[in-house]
């Protein structure tokens, strides 16, 4: 078994990240040392559609290493990152059996990574959890870092717990089985570290061929290990550093959430949200144009949307309502991330309500 690690200094809640190829067939050995050790029973927890492809691997990984699996599914896409299911899967791991001695196996995307942490967070008052990312969303961002939760009707990821996995197992072979679509707007976030702490990455992303596993993998790492660097300087987002990572979420998680969950994809929003941010950042902090130009050709390297479609919910009324609603807004006043360089976030306090507005404004004009 050969893969890469990236490991998450956090004390006693460190961890390990491995990222490689058909690591779901073997995935058991790599949980000794953590606070699975000792355990016998799980929850896997999975959506529809992955569990289809890829639930039989896990299983039959957890059952040859003594494990007792039971398998809990839900709905795929967004709308089912909601108290309503977090209800509905608590409940049948009730009826199942399942107690404080159980651990949660989050197979899936950041949907299924971000309702499984949450689920393990509140279970019995807490329980461990392993990541088994299988978007690129999940491998490059959500599975690392321990932000779990779910929606609310009024904005994105309004309820929701941190906790840590125990570790990370990212099977590069399991991006094989997503649409093109699927593939492509996880690119998003990755483009997103790029722009925030590695320009380099940004050319490695744009040569990079769907299907190459090396290529693949050694680009999962670097994400991964930018993501752990910064939540390593500031885990529960206080210090102001982890809030970089949400560079083009502001206005992305207003368009996200007045599309109605599971309309577009995290990424697809995020990358209207990335356009808005890098506009600003030219006008506010004088980014270089050629740079933003830059990050906008990989996000079009992956068909990822630049433009805001013309309909009634995108209503600038309507985004800055729900804009009003993201965690950043603090005492009244948005904390913006903005970039005063390439790889360079700043945390800005002067982007004003108007600024906001013209920046909306932009994303119904083409590039
Ligand atoms: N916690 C965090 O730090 C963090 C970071 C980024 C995003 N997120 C959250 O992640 C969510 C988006 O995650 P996502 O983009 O992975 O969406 P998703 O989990 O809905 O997955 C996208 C689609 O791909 C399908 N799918 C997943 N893996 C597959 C595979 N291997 N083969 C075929 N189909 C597969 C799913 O069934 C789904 O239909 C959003 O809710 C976002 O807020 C959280
Ligand atoms: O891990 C983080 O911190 C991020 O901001 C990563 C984002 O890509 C992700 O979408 C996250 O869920 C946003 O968190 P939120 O606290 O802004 O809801
Ligand atoms: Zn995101």
């Amino acid at each position: 078994m050969s893969f890469t690690t990236v490991n998450v200094g956090l004390d006693d809640r460190a961890y390990q990240i491995s990222i490689g190829t058909n690591l779901l067939q073997s995935f058991p050995s790599l949980l000794q040392d953590t606070a699975i050790a000792g355990r016998t029973r799980c929850a896997v927890i999975s959506d529809e559609t992955v569990a289809a492809l890829h639930a039989d691997k896990v299983l039959t990984a957890l059952a040859d290493a003594g494990y007792s699996a039971d398998l809990f599914t839900i709905k795929p896409g967004e709308a089912s990152k909601s108290m309503d299911v977090i209800s509905q899967v608590t409940s049948e791991m009730i009826v199942a059996g399942h107690d404080r001695r159980s651990f949660v196996v989050a197979l899936g995307g950041g949907v299924v990574g971000d309702l499984a942490g949450f689920v393990a967070a509140i279970y019995y008052r807490g329980v461990p959890f392993v990541q088994l990312p299988t978007t690129i969303v999940a491998q490059v961002d959500s599975s690392v870092g321990g932000k779990t939760g779910v929606n609310a009707p009024e904005g994105k990821n309004l309820i929701g717990a941190f906790l840590q996995p125990q570790a990370v197992v990212a099977d590069i072979t399991a991006l094989d089985t997503l649409g093109d679509r699927e593939f492509n707007e996880g690119m998003a976030e990755a483009v997103k570290h790029g722009a925030i702490a590695d320009p380099s990455l940004i050319d490695a992303l744009l040569d990079l061929q769907r299907g190459d596993h090396a290529a693949t993998e050694s680009i999962i790492a670097r994400n991964v290990a930018i993501k752990a660097k910064i939540v390593e300087q500031d885990e529960l987002e206080t210090s102001g550093t982890r809030a970089f990572l949400n560079f083009g979420h502001t206005i992305g998680h207003a368009i996200e959430a007045a599309a109605g969950y599971g309309a577009m994809f995290h990424g697809e929003a995020i990358s209207l949200g990335i356009r808005a941010a890098l506009w600003l950042s030219e006008t506010k902090r004088g980014l270089a144009p050629e740079f933003s130009a830059k990050v906008l050709d990989a996000l079009e390297h992956f068909q990822l949307p630049l433009q805001l479609e013309d309909k009634p919910e995108f209503s600038t009324d309507t985004l800055m309502t729900k804009l009003a609603k993201d965690k950043k807004f603090l005492d009244g006043g948005i904390r913006f991330v903005l970039l005063h360089a390439p790889g360079q976030p700043v945390l800005a306090t002067d982007v004003t309500r108007e600024d906001l507005e013209q920046a909306i404004e932009l994303l119904r004009t083409p590039r």
